[in-house]
Protein backbone atom coordinates (compact mmCIF):
# COMPACT_ATOMS: atom_id res chain seq x y z
CA UNK A 1 0.00 0.00 0.00
CA UNK A 2 1.11 3.37 -0.84
CA UNK A 3 1.54 6.31 2.04
CA UNK A 4 0.72 9.80 1.53
CA UNK A 5 2.70 12.75 2.83
CA UNK A 6 2.40 14.65 5.13
CA UNK A 7 -0.01 17.36 5.12
CA UNK A 8 2.50 19.95 4.73
CA UNK A 9 3.92 17.76 1.76
CA UNK A 10 3.54 20.13 -1.64
CA UNK A 11 0.99 19.01 -3.62
CA UNK A 12 1.05 18.09 -6.82
CA UNK A 13 -1.33 17.72 -10.19
CA UNK A 14 0.07 15.39 -13.01
CA UNK A 15 -1.91 16.27 -16.42
CA UNK A 16 -2.01 13.57 -18.82
CA UNK A 17 -3.70 12.09 -22.13
CA UNK A 18 -2.67 11.63 -25.85
CA UNK A 19 -0.54 13.61 -28.19
CA UNK A 20 -2.40 16.71 -28.72
CA UNK A 21 -5.28 16.65 -26.23
CA UNK A 22 -4.93 19.57 -25.40
CA UNK A 23 -2.77 19.62 -22.19
CA UNK A 24 -0.71 22.62 -22.66
CA UNK A 25 -4.23 24.35 -23.03
CA UNK A 26 -4.81 23.19 -19.49
CA UNK A 27 -1.75 23.85 -18.03
CA UNK A 28 -1.95 27.41 -18.91
CA UNK A 29 -5.16 27.98 -18.13
CA UNK A 30 -4.25 26.61 -14.36
CA UNK A 31 -1.16 29.34 -14.45
CA UNK A 32 -3.50 32.30 -15.64
CA UNK A 33 -5.93 31.05 -13.35
CA UNK A 34 -6.51 33.38 -10.11
CA UNK A 35 -5.19 31.21 -7.23
CA UNK A 36 -2.66 33.39 -6.08
CA UNK A 37 -0.09 30.37 -5.84
CA UNK A 38 3.57 29.92 -6.40
CA UNK A 39 3.38 27.12 -9.18
CA UNK A 40 6.56 25.53 -10.69
CA UNK A 41 5.99 23.83 -13.96
CA UNK A 42 7.66 20.61 -14.94
CA UNK A 43 6.83 20.14 -19.21
CA UNK A 44 7.91 16.85 -20.62
CA UNK A 45 7.97 16.57 -24.28
CA UNK A 46 8.67 13.38 -25.99
CA UNK A 47 10.28 15.05 -28.71
CA UNK A 48 14.19 16.43 -28.62
CA UNK A 49 12.77 20.01 -28.77
CA UNK A 50 10.57 21.37 -25.86
CA UNK A 51 7.73 22.89 -28.12
CA UNK A 52 5.72 22.81 -24.97
CA UNK A 53 7.79 24.62 -22.34
CA UNK A 54 7.91 27.56 -24.89
CA UNK A 55 4.81 27.64 -24.97
CA UNK A 56 3.88 28.22 -21.50
CA UNK A 57 2.81 31.68 -20.64
CA UNK A 58 4.12 33.55 -18.89
CA UNK A 59 7.25 31.43 -17.05
CA UNK A 60 10.26 31.69 -19.27
CA UNK A 61 12.55 30.87 -16.82
CA UNK A 62 10.69 28.61 -14.28
CA UNK A 63 9.53 25.80 -16.45
CA UNK A 64 11.48 23.12 -16.00
CA UNK A 65 12.18 21.50 -19.22
CA UNK A 66 12.07 17.84 -19.46
CA UNK A 67 13.03 16.89 -23.04
CA UNK A 68 13.71 14.12 -25.95
CA UNK A 69 12.28 11.19 -23.61
CA UNK A 70 9.27 10.38 -21.45
CA UNK A 71 9.62 11.00 -17.64
CA UNK A 72 7.43 7.31 -17.27
CA UNK A 73 10.53 5.62 -18.56
CA UNK A 74 13.17 7.16 -20.20
CA UNK A 75 14.00 10.18 -18.48
CA UNK A 76 12.16 8.81 -15.12
CA UNK A 77 15.97 9.67 -13.40
CA UNK A 78 15.78 13.41 -15.03
CA UNK A 79 12.50 13.40 -13.81
CA UNK A 80 13.30 12.76 -10.12
CA UNK A 81 16.68 15.16 -10.42
CA UNK A 82 13.88 18.02 -11.37
CA UNK A 83 11.49 17.09 -8.90
CA UNK A 84 14.55 17.64 -5.70
CA UNK A 85 15.85 20.82 -7.46
CA UNK A 86 12.58 22.04 -7.43
CA UNK A 87 12.13 21.25 -3.94
CA UNK A 88 15.72 22.71 -3.32
CA UNK A 89 14.64 26.31 -3.83
CA UNK A 90 15.55 28.73 -1.22
CA UNK A 91 11.42 29.65 -2.22
CA UNK A 92 9.28 26.79 -2.29
CA UNK A 93 7.10 26.30 -4.30
CA UNK A 94 3.33 26.01 -2.94
CA UNK A 95 2.07 23.79 -6.18
CA UNK A 96 3.67 21.30 -8.73
CA UNK A 97 2.30 21.06 -12.27
CA UNK A 98 3.97 18.59 -14.88
CA UNK A 99 2.50 18.30 -17.92
CA UNK A 100 3.48 14.41 -18.84
CA UNK A 101 3.85 13.72 -22.55
CA UNK A 102 1.36 12.75 -24.70
CA UNK A 103 2.68 8.99 -24.86
CA UNK A 104 3.67 8.53 -21.26
CA UNK A 105 2.14 5.93 -19.09
CA UNK A 106 0.47 8.14 -15.75
CA UNK A 107 0.92 4.83 -13.12
CA UNK A 108 4.54 5.28 -13.52
CA UNK A 109 4.88 8.79 -13.02
CA UNK A 110 2.41 8.68 -10.23
CA UNK A 111 4.66 6.23 -8.88
CA UNK A 112 7.47 8.41 -8.79
CA UNK A 113 5.34 11.06 -6.62
CA UNK A 114 4.70 8.11 -4.45
CA UNK A 115 7.76 6.88 -3.78
CA UNK A 116 9.03 7.12 -0.24
CA UNK A 117 11.71 9.57 -1.06
CA UNK A 118 9.40 12.35 -1.63
CA UNK A 119 7.28 11.18 1.58
CA UNK A 120 7.11 14.01 3.54
CA UNK A 121 8.09 16.81 0.90
CA UNK A 122 5.11 16.38 -1.94
CA UNK A 123 1.73 14.67 -2.27
CA UNK A 124 0.38 13.75 -5.16
CA UNK A 125 -3.03 15.42 -5.36
CA UNK A 126 -4.51 14.44 -8.49
CA UNK A 127 -3.74 12.94 -12.32
CA UNK A 128 -6.12 14.21 -15.01
CA UNK A 129 -6.54 12.92 -18.53
CA UNK A 130 -7.21 14.95 -20.95
CA UNK A 131 -9.25 13.10 -23.79
CA UNK A 132 -9.64 14.78 -27.67
CA UNK A 133 -13.52 14.45 -28.29
CA UNK A 134 -12.68 14.76 -32.16
CA UNK A 135 -9.43 12.22 -31.87
CA UNK A 136 -9.98 9.65 -29.35
CA UNK A 137 -10.92 6.83 -32.00
CA UNK A 138 -8.17 8.01 -34.31
CA UNK A 139 -4.57 6.04 -34.71
CA UNK A 140 -6.57 2.56 -33.13
CA UNK A 141 -3.38 1.16 -32.48
CA UNK A 142 -2.49 3.34 -29.43
CA UNK A 143 -5.88 2.65 -27.83
CA UNK A 144 -4.30 0.97 -25.00
CA UNK A 145 -2.41 3.54 -23.76
CA UNK A 146 -5.50 6.08 -24.28
CA UNK A 147 -7.20 3.75 -21.60
CA UNK A 148 -3.93 3.06 -19.13
CA UNK A 149 -4.20 7.50 -19.26
CA UNK A 150 -7.44 7.03 -18.77
CA UNK A 151 -7.76 4.22 -16.52
CA UNK A 152 -4.85 5.28 -14.18
CA UNK A 153 -6.39 9.08 -13.96
CA UNK A 154 -8.91 10.02 -11.57
CA UNK A 155 -10.46 12.74 -13.68
CA UNK A 156 -11.00 12.86 -17.35
CA UNK A 157 -12.00 16.01 -19.25
CA UNK A 158 -13.74 15.12 -22.08
CA UNK A 159 -11.35 18.45 -24.04
CA UNK A 160 -12.08 20.29 -27.82
CA UNK A 161 -16.29 19.21 -27.72
CA UNK A 162 -16.52 22.29 -29.88
CA UNK A 163 -15.10 20.24 -32.96
CA UNK A 164 -17.77 17.52 -32.50
CA UNK A 165 -21.58 17.15 -32.35
CA UNK A 166 -23.45 16.06 -29.53
CA UNK A 167 -23.39 12.36 -30.99
CA UNK A 168 -19.89 11.84 -31.17
CA UNK A 169 -19.78 13.07 -27.26
CA UNK A 170 -22.13 10.51 -26.58
CA UNK A 171 -20.46 8.28 -27.98
CA UNK A 172 -17.40 8.71 -26.07
CA UNK A 173 -19.51 8.33 -23.15
CA UNK A 174 -20.46 5.17 -24.17
CA UNK A 175 -17.54 4.05 -25.07
CA UNK A 176 -15.99 4.41 -21.27
CA UNK A 177 -19.43 3.98 -19.62
CA UNK A 178 -18.99 0.08 -21.05
CA UNK A 179 -15.41 0.31 -20.45
CA UNK A 180 -15.03 1.83 -16.84
CA UNK A 181 -17.16 0.77 -13.89
CA UNK A 182 -16.88 4.53 -12.28
CA UNK A 183 -15.30 7.27 -13.85
CA UNK A 184 -15.31 11.03 -13.11
CA UNK A 185 -15.61 13.68 -16.54
CA UNK A 186 -16.28 17.14 -17.29
CA UNK A 187 -16.51 18.38 -21.13
CA UNK A 188 -14.88 21.44 -21.89
CA UNK A 189 -13.68 23.90 -24.86
CA UNK A 190 -10.03 24.78 -24.83
CA UNK A 191 -9.58 22.86 -21.16
CA UNK A 192 -11.73 25.70 -19.63
CA UNK A 193 -13.05 24.13 -16.48
CA UNK A 194 -13.04 25.86 -12.86
CA UNK A 195 -9.84 26.00 -11.20
CA UNK A 196 -12.01 24.47 -8.05
CA UNK A 197 -11.73 20.81 -9.98
CA UNK A 198 -8.52 21.19 -10.76
CA UNK A 199 -6.53 22.24 -7.74
CA UNK A 200 -5.80 20.73 -4.38
CA UNK A 201 -8.75 18.40 -4.95
CA UNK A 202 -7.07 15.47 -3.34
CA UNK A 203 -8.53 13.25 -5.06
CA UNK A 204 -5.84 10.82 -5.89
CA UNK A 205 -5.93 7.82 -4.42
CA UNK A 206 -3.53 5.24 -4.16
CA UNK A 207 -5.81 2.19 -5.40
CA UNK A 208 -6.49 3.99 -8.75
CA UNK A 209 -2.90 2.55 -9.52
CA UNK A 210 -4.08 -1.01 -8.82
CA UNK A 211 -6.78 -0.25 -11.65
CA UNK A 212 -6.86 -3.12 -14.33
CA UNK A 213 -7.04 -2.16 -18.23
CA UNK A 214 -10.31 -2.98 -20.06
CA UNK A 215 -9.47 -5.07 -22.69
CA UNK A 216 -9.13 -2.95 -26.37
CA UNK A 217 -11.16 -4.57 -28.98
CA UNK A 218 -9.66 -2.27 -31.87
CA UNK A 219 -6.22 -3.95 -31.77
CA UNK A 220 -6.63 -7.30 -29.83
CA UNK A 221 -5.69 -7.97 -26.22
CA UNK A 222 -2.65 -6.69 -24.14
CA UNK A 223 0.24 -8.40 -26.19
CA UNK A 224 2.04 -8.14 -22.99
CA UNK A 225 5.46 -6.87 -24.62
CA UNK A 226 7.78 -4.62 -22.56
CA UNK A 227 7.15 -0.84 -23.37
CA UNK A 228 10.12 0.02 -21.65
CA UNK A 229 10.54 3.31 -24.33
CA UNK A 230 8.02 3.48 -26.39
CA UNK A 231 10.59 3.46 -29.15
CA UNK A 232 7.98 -0.11 -30.37
CA UNK A 233 5.25 2.15 -30.33
CA UNK A 234 6.15 5.99 -31.31
CA UNK A 235 8.69 7.65 -32.96
CA UNK A 236 9.66 11.58 -32.88
CA UNK A 237 11.69 13.54 -35.43
CA UNK A 238 13.23 16.61 -35.75
CA UNK A 239 13.21 19.42 -38.62
CA UNK A 240 15.70 22.73 -38.21
CA UNK A 241 16.06 25.16 -40.87
CA UNK A 242 17.66 28.83 -40.98
CA UNK A 243 16.46 30.00 -44.00
CA UNK A 244 12.02 31.28 -44.20
CA UNK A 245 9.51 28.75 -45.65
CA UNK A 246 6.81 29.31 -47.17
CA UNK A 247 3.62 28.79 -45.31
CA UNK A 248 1.61 27.56 -48.14
CA UNK A 249 4.17 25.13 -49.13
CA UNK A 250 4.28 24.35 -45.79
CA UNK A 251 0.31 23.51 -45.79
CA UNK A 252 0.59 21.41 -48.85
CA UNK A 253 3.35 19.66 -47.06
CA UNK A 254 1.55 18.79 -44.13
CA UNK A 255 -1.58 17.54 -45.70
CA UNK A 256 0.08 14.95 -47.68
CA UNK A 257 2.19 13.94 -44.52
CA UNK A 258 1.49 9.96 -43.64
CA UNK A 259 -1.78 9.41 -41.68
CA UNK A 260 0.51 7.53 -39.11
CA UNK A 261 1.91 11.16 -37.74
CA UNK A 262 0.14 11.63 -35.07
CA UNK A 263 1.38 15.16 -34.17
CA UNK A 264 3.84 17.67 -35.81
CA UNK A 265 4.42 21.18 -33.83
CA UNK A 266 6.90 24.00 -33.48
CA UNK A 267 7.42 27.10 -34.69
CA UNK A 268 8.28 28.76 -38.12
CA UNK A 269 10.16 31.34 -40.00
CA UNK A 270 8.18 32.00 -42.48
CA UNK A 271 8.49 34.13 -45.76
CA UNK A 272 5.12 35.75 -45.76
CA UNK A 273 5.25 37.39 -41.89
CA UNK A 274 9.45 37.21 -41.28
CA UNK A 275 9.00 38.67 -38.41
CA UNK A 276 6.50 36.84 -36.43
CA UNK A 277 7.12 33.35 -35.24
CA UNK A 278 4.53 30.78 -36.31
CA UNK A 279 2.81 28.73 -34.53
CA UNK A 280 2.17 24.90 -35.93
CA UNK A 281 -0.07 22.59 -34.16
CA UNK A 282 -1.03 19.66 -36.16
CA UNK A 283 -3.44 17.14 -34.35
CA UNK A 284 -4.03 14.16 -36.62
CA UNK A 285 -5.52 15.52 -39.47
CA UNK A 286 -6.61 18.69 -37.96
CA UNK A 287 -4.11 21.44 -38.46
CA UNK A 288 -3.69 24.99 -37.04
CA UNK A 289 -0.75 27.34 -38.45
CA UNK A 290 -1.10 30.82 -36.58
CA UNK A 291 0.64 34.28 -35.93
CA UNK A 292 2.76 34.08 -32.33
CA UNK A 293 4.55 36.99 -31.05
CA UNK A 294 7.34 38.52 -32.98
CA UNK A 295 10.23 37.02 -32.78
CA UNK A 296 12.03 39.73 -30.43
CA UNK A 297 15.35 38.72 -29.39
CA UNK A 298 14.58 35.32 -30.43
CA UNK A 299 16.73 33.24 -32.82
CA UNK A 300 14.70 33.24 -36.19
CA UNK A 301 14.86 29.93 -37.59
CA UNK A 302 12.14 27.15 -37.96
CA UNK A 303 12.04 24.23 -35.77
CA UNK A 304 9.61 21.40 -36.09
CA UNK A 305 9.02 17.87 -34.31
CA UNK A 306 6.61 15.37 -35.52
CA UNK A 307 5.71 12.08 -33.67
CA UNK A 308 4.03 9.12 -35.18
CA UNK A 309 3.80 5.26 -35.24
CA UNK A 310 7.73 3.70 -35.89
CA UNK A 311 9.44 4.61 -38.90
CA UNK A 312 6.33 6.69 -39.79
CA UNK A 313 8.76 9.19 -41.17
CA UNK A 314 12.87 9.76 -41.22
CA UNK A 315 14.43 13.21 -40.08
CA UNK A 316 14.96 13.38 -44.34
CA UNK A 317 11.42 12.89 -45.46
CA UNK A 318 10.11 15.64 -42.96
CA UNK A 319 12.73 17.94 -44.25
CA UNK A 320 12.08 17.05 -47.70
CA UNK A 321 8.46 17.31 -47.18
CA UNK A 322 8.42 20.67 -45.50
CA UNK A 323 11.16 22.43 -47.11
CA UNK A 324 11.30 21.01 -50.83
CA UNK A 325 8.93 22.62 -51.86
CA UNK A 326 9.99 26.29 -49.91
N1 LIG B 1 -10.88 23.54 -31.33
C1 LIG B 1 -10.23 23.26 -30.19
N2 LIG B 1 -8.89 23.23 -30.18
C2 LIG B 1 -8.27 22.95 -29.01
C3 LIG B 1 -8.97 22.70 -27.82
N3 LIG B 1 -8.07 22.44 -26.82
C4 LIG B 1 -6.86 22.56 -27.38
N4 LIG B 1 -6.96 22.85 -28.71
C5 LIG B 1 -5.87 22.99 -29.68
O1 LIG B 1 -5.30 21.70 -29.89
C6 LIG B 1 -3.90 21.80 -30.16
C7 LIG B 1 -3.12 20.92 -29.20
O2 LIG B 1 -3.32 21.44 -27.89
P1 LIG B 1 -2.20 21.28 -26.75
O3 LIG B 1 -2.73 21.91 -25.52
O4 LIG B 1 -0.88 21.74 -27.26
O5 LIG B 1 -2.17 19.70 -26.63
P2 LIG B 1 -1.14 18.82 -25.77
O6 LIG B 1 -1.91 17.71 -25.17
O7 LIG B 1 -0.36 19.68 -24.84
O8 LIG B 1 -0.17 18.28 -26.93
P3 LIG B 1 1.19 17.39 -26.73
O9 LIG B 1 1.93 17.97 -25.56
O10 LIG B 1 1.90 17.54 -28.02
O11 LIG B 1 0.74 15.99 -26.48
C8 LIG B 1 -3.58 23.29 -30.06
O12 LIG B 1 -3.62 23.84 -31.35
C9 LIG B 1 -4.71 23.84 -29.19
O13 LIG B 1 -4.96 25.20 -29.42
C10 LIG B 1 -10.41 22.73 -27.85
O14 LIG B 1 -11.13 22.46 -26.87
N5 LIG B 1 -10.96 23.01 -29.07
Amino acid sequence: MIEFGSTSAIPVTILTGFLGAGKTTLLNRILTGNHGLRVAVLVNDFGSINVDADLVVGLEDDVMSLANGCVCCSIRDDLIETVEAVLARPEKPEYIVLEASGVSDPSSIAMTFTDQKFRDMIRLDSLMCLVDAEQLFAAPEQMELKLRQIAFSDMVILNKVDLVDRAAVQKVHDWLGSRFRRYRLVEAVNADVPLDILLSVGRFAAEQLETTIPDHHEHGPDCGCDHSDHSDSFSTTMMKAERPISLSSLRNAIRKLPGDVYRLKGFVFSEEDPDHRILVQVVGKRMDIARDGAWGHRKRETRLVAIGAPGALSEYELSDALLATA
